[in-house]
């Protein structure tokens, strides 16, 4: 579990979180959602400890995210960024065998390569394997970061807006794959998302951010109502079930 304790963010003199408390399941995926500078990738960053916590406390399986040794975190957890850093001259495998840097420092052995291409296929990225990152689209450039923190096979995974750029085949099969890490390796989620039909389709558990706070959290069956997503996102939003799922309609 991930427990966050009296979260609190400023940038310069903007309060960006206040008083953040809440706590992140295990094996589930988490959606983490809210409108648009909310301070939702704030969180996320703060969790994955690339901005050092202010205020408060961040514990992973209770130990504190703060004194954890870097190496020990990159074994247990991976993150992938809404702005994707693009080494321009790097190529596609290189990119996705970075991400078992952790687990080999430098000498990386079969079971390492071998994981890398399986990535690479299991993320469609094979035809691309040998392209530079400045040559491909932004969708599969996003497919071959996400296939990058895929492959360090951490028991976390945090993504910000990890469907941008995908288009539908894709987004889909993106979200499959979290529910079957979750579902068959008890593999940890972290989702941020705006498009809500997928997160009410495929997130376990729901953390809405408004303003800096915590606007409701829990089991998404229990959270996702119309009234709670209407008031979140200050505009109508109807959730409507059909054949035992729900979807939410706004427009
Ligand atoms: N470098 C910065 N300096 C000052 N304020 C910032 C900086 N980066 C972000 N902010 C502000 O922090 C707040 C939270 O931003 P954040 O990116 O966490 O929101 P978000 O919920 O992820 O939004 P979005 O859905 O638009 O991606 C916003 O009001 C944003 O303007």
């Amino acid at each position: 579990m991930i427990s966050v304790s009296t979260l609190t963010h400023s940038l310069g003199h903007r309060l960006i979180l206040d008083d953040i408390s809440v706590e992140i399941p295990k094996g589930k995926i988490t959606a983490l959602i809210g409108p648009n500078g909310a301070g939702k990738s704030t969180l996320l960053h703060l969790i994955a400890r690339q901005n050092p916590v202010q205020t408060g406390v961040i514990s992973l399986d209770g130990e504190d995210i703060a004194k954890t040794a870097s190496t020990d975190m990159a074994l247990r957890m991976a993150v992938v960024a809404q702005e994707l850093g693009v080494a321009s001259r790097l190529r596609v495998r290189d990119l996705v065998g970075f991400g078992r840097w952790p687990q080999h420092q430098g000498r990386p052995t079969e079971v390492d390569k071998a994981a890398v291409e399986k990535a690479l296929e299991e993320f469609h990225l094979l035809d691309l394997s040998d392209r530079f990152l400045d040559e491909i689209s932004g969708g599969q450039r996003q497919r071959a970061f996400v296939a990058m923190a895929y492959v360090q096979d951490t028991d976390w995974l945090l993504l910000d807006e990890p469907l941008n750029n995908l288009d539908i085949r894709y987004a889909k099969s993106l979200m499959a794959k979290l529910r079957n890490m979750a579902e068959e390796k008890n593999k940890s989620i972290v989702i941020v998302i705006h498009d809500l039909n997928y997160a009410l389709a495929n997130a376990d558990y729901f953390i809405a951010v408004k303003e800096g706070k915590v606007a409701f959290a829990g089991e998404t069956s229990d959270v996702a109502t119309s009234e709670s997503l209407s008031e979140l996102y200050d505009a109508e939003v109807n959730i409507i079930e059909s054949d035992g799922k729900c979807f939410a309609f706004h427009h």
